[in-house]
């Protein structure tokens, strides 16, 4: 296991993203710590999916910089893991998790692949088709895709918001666990996720009020989900986001 201080965080400067005459935000500033869980919430709108997308490198800001906490670029040092699953369905389980060397034309590292798919609970699954694996299934095929890259930032947009409480709740416990050695920064519309799973919490509010990071969650994640600080932080969060969505 390597030491926390070896995994770079991510540092965002006087970041600003304008469409035309519209301002999303305004001279932003973060710093998120190596190897620590951030969740990021806020109103529809807000901005979190461009801040997120900007941060990967997949879309340019108006102004400012992003880096790595050794203000290196993070180029190269980014896994990505969204809604949407994105598995090809013509590719088996296995195929899917190593798509990215597919992709780059490099050699399967079938083993990883393989490592991965027991962690992620589909080992008996490597040779299926998507199409016959359920939805909760899915996203675990995905996040073993996601870990398969053995990048040390992960950015998630939402990854499990269209799964049922219960499936959500597991992968939940899953992603925990196994992305306990990186640096993540989740974009979440909910707050009992967010709870059990962040060491801290950002919420962006639209322009011109940018990103609060004063909510605190007592504990360290993962909370279960009926630990009592949790749920006390999950309802003050909720009434913050009301209270801000206006
Ligand atoms: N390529 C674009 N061109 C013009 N406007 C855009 C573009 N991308 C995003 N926007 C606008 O920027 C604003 C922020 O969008 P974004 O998707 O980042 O918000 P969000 O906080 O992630 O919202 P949600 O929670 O609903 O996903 C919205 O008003 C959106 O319409």
């Amino acid at each position: 296991m390597q030491p926390l201080s070896a995994i770079p965080g991510i540092k965002v400067r006087d970041l600003s993203l304008k469409f035309g005459e519209q301002i999303i935000f305004d001279r932003l500033n973060m710093d998120i710590t190596g190897g620590e869980f951030v969740a990021l919430l806020g109103a529809s709108g807000a901005g979190k999916s461009s801040l997120l997308r900007i941060i990967a490198g997949l879309a340019p800001p108006t102004s400012g910089s992003v880096t790595g906490s050794d203000n290196q670029p993070l180029a190269g040092r980014i896994a990505w893991m969204g809604q949407k699953d994105l598995l090809y369905p013509w590719l088996s389980v296995i195929d899917n998790v190593a798509l990215g060397a597919r992709l780059r034309g490099e050699k399967v590292d079938r083993d990883w692949a393989r490592h991965l798919l027991a962690r992620v609970g589909l080992s008996r699954e490597e040779k299926s088709l998507p199409a016959t694996l359920s939805g909760g299934m899915r996203q675990r095929a995905a996040l073993a895709r996601t870990l398969y890259e053995r990048q040390p930032i992960v950015l998630m947009d939402e990854p499990f918001s269209a799964l049922d409480a219960i499936t959500r709740t597991q992968i939940q416990t899953l992603a925990a666990e196994l992305l306990a050695q990186h640096t993540v920064l989740l974009i979440t519309h909910d707050p009992a996720e967010a709870c059990r799973l962040s060491h801290r919490l950002l919420v962006l509010s639209p322009y011109p009020f940018g990103i609060d990071d004063s909510h605190s969650i007592a504990g360290l994640p993962p909370r279960a989900p009926d630990d009592l600080d949790s749920m006390r932080s999950q309802a003050e969060l909720l009434q913050r986001l009301i209270k801000a969505a206006g």
